[in-house]
């Protein structure tokens, strides 16, 4: 066998860091969040978002419920610029929203930048620079002092900025961009050295924001690190600490978790973890899973379907079918096992003590998010005979019986492995009446009339019954006149002398179907052969009695 190369990488270290209380914690109300779609999610697009679409893209994170939106990178581009001054001028902005807009630590474009915002009620204007150890000696080519001094320089000049504009809307958010690959001692001396710069207090908070800019370690060792942070840096109360994780390990949602847990007070994320490389930490996903341990999440996803059409629209990005949450198929069950479980607890949910969700195999009610259950549960050749008789009764109000799901379950299910593929919900409802009710060889009822002596009150053992029936078989037709206690056993006892067929009715069900005037009923019957033949049939008519008949026939019809 090949070996791959693993020796070319090193493991991250550990925190030196004791009682660390983080692993204790809980999270009982959401963190503040910023959106950082326009920004990061947009500059790791192969195609950008136009200004028309940053718009559409900016509404629907205000509708959600952002408060705090990155719109971009303006001095990167003229349109990332006009983006800024369109939704400045145009008073796009809503009063309770404050945009934030990310520079470099370069003179020009941290003038550029407040070019753009100017006039803008409320803005944070994000200010990064890159101090991890590698990006100092190949990026850089500088030492920890001239990399200090970068961010120095360039948080003076955005204080100076903001001075002179008089604007006291404007905030300041310093990133030690690629922080999980900074010596923690370094990035706090940074950071400390940034907040004497901008001479932040109580009063004029600054946001630190310390990027999982590469997803590097477990989330336990970041949150290690959030924690080692909160615990060091001076003055905690004039920061927030803020969190923007990537997705390189595939846990960008539990280092954020985690470093809320360990003391961040701020979450930057983007929906459906657009961003850089593996993305942004999913904001969608971080939010629905407060909401899914009863903490208001305070973003509104309520209907994700929306929201999904805008972000495919605007990004021409797709979301993976299993994306926790929001994937197309996340609420949907193919395997039997779980599709019996969920059928169970769908109908059992209304019982739940307290009124709380609990249906297996589903975290959260799909219709919270604004899917139905019509996807929930689909049916191909892993499914078993719950998941059938699930789909049958929610589309079409047929409840097969428990007796007979076996039976029907074994005719989809070899038609399933048949074709190989997924059956949908009309074509499982042919199959049942192709199978049992539509049958009429090789014995077909041409006529029959049912009456009965009108005696109140009846008696269950008494043959006041009087069916007269036209039969069709393949070898012949006969007629005949039977008495029973009700039409069905009156057919049963004129067809098994007429016929010789030798039966019995060994189950029956019946009900409504609809529930107009005009509503049908079904029935379903099992009936058992003196020489051991055992069948199912069901039969639909508006009049109860000639569907009982109806599934008679169609049972005999199936006899094997
Ligand atoms: C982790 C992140 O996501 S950070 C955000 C990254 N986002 C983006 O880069 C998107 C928008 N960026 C751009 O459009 C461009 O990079 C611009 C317009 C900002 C700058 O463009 P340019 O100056 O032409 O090129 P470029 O970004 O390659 O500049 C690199 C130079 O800036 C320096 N630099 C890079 N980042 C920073 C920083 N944060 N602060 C100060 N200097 C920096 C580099 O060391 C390099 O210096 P050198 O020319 O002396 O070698
Ligand atoms: C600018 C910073 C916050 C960033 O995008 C990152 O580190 O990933």
């Amino acid at each position: 066998m090949k070996k791959m190369k693993y020796r070319k990488y090193a493991a991250y270290p550990s925190v030196a860091i004791t009682a660390r209380s983080w692993p204790d914690k809980s999270i009982t109300k959401a963190p503040i969040w910023c959106s950082v779609d326009l920004r990061d999610g947009n500059q790791a697009l192969p195609v950008p978002m136009s200004v028309e679409e940053k718009v559409t893209m900016f509404q629907l994170l205000v509708s959600i419920g952002f408060k705090e939106i990155e719109v971009g990178f303006p001095s990167a581009s003229a349109t990332e610029f006009a983006f800024a001054r369109r939704l400045i001028e145009e008073r796009l902005i809503p009063d309770d929203v404050t945009i934030q807009v990310l520079t470099q630590a370069r003179e020009h474009l941290i003038r550029k930048t407040f070019d753009a915002i100017s006039g803008a009620k409320h803005a944070i204007v994000h200010l990064y620079n890159s101090t991890s150890t590698l990006q100092r000696d190949v990026v850089f080519r500088k030492n920890r002092e001239e990399i200090k001094a970068i961010a120095v320089e360039g948080t003076a000049l955005v204080r100076r900025l903001k001075d002179e504009s008089g604007n006291a809307g404007i905030r300041f958010e310093y990133s030690p961009e690629s922080f999980t690959g900074t010596e923690l001692d370094y990035a706090l001396d940074v950071c400390h050295a940034v907040m004497d710069t901008w001479g932040a207090s109580a009063d004029e908070k600054i946001i630190l924001n310390l990027p999982s800019t590469v997803e590097m370690s477990q989330p336990n060792i970041y949150a290690d690190r959030i924690e080692w942070f909160c615990r060091n840096i001076k003055a905690r109360d004039a920061v927030l600490i803020s969190v923007h994780a990537h997705n390189d390990r595939g846990t960008a949602v539990a280092t954020a978790e985690l470093a809320v847990m360990a003391g961040a007070d701020r979450v930057e994320g983007a929906l459906f973890g657009n961003g850089e490389r593996c993305g942004n930490m999913d904001v969608v996903i971080m939010a629905l899973n407060l909401f899914s341990q009863g903490v208001d999440p305070e973003l509104d996803f309520s209907d994700l379907p929306r929201i999904r059409e805008v972000y495919r629209r605007c990004t021409r990005m797709d979301i993976h079918p299993r994306n926790p949450y929001s994937g197309e198929l996340v609420y949907t069950a193919f395997s039997g096992s779980h599709q019996d479980a969920i059928s169970k607890g769908m109908k059992a949910q209304p019982l739940s003590p307290g009124g709380l969700w609990a249906v297996p195999y589903l975290p959260i009610d799909p219709q919270d998010v604004g899917c139905n259950y019509e996807a929930i549960v689909r049916i191909n050749s892993q499914s078993g005979k719950g998941g059938v008789a699930y789909v049958l009764e929610k589309e079409y109000g047929i409840q097969i019986p428990k007796w007979m799901q076996p039976d029907f379950a074994e005719v989809v299910q070899a038609v399933a492995d048949t074709t190989g593929v997924e059956l949908s919900v009309e074509q499982i409802h042919d199959l049942f009446h192709a199978e049992y009710v539509k049958l009429r060889q090789p014995i077909t009822l041409k006529k029959c009339q049912i009456s009965w002596d009108d005696e109140e009150p009846r008696r269950q053992d008494e043959e006041d019954t009087t069916i007269s029936c036209i039969v069709q078989t393949r070898e012949k037709e006969f007629n005949f006149t039977a008495q029973g206690n009700g039409p069905l056993d009156a057919f049963v006892k004129g067809f098994v002398r007429e016929s010789g067929v030798d039966f019995s009715v060994d189950e029956y069900a019946e009900h409504a179907i609809g529930r107009s005037a005009g509503a049908l009923a079904i029935a379903y019957i099992k009936i058992g052969c003196t020489d051991g033949r055992v069948s199912f049939g069901a039969g639909i008519d508006s009049n109860i009695s000639l569907a009982s008949i109806k599934a008679t026939v169609s049972a005999l019809n199936r006899l094997p």
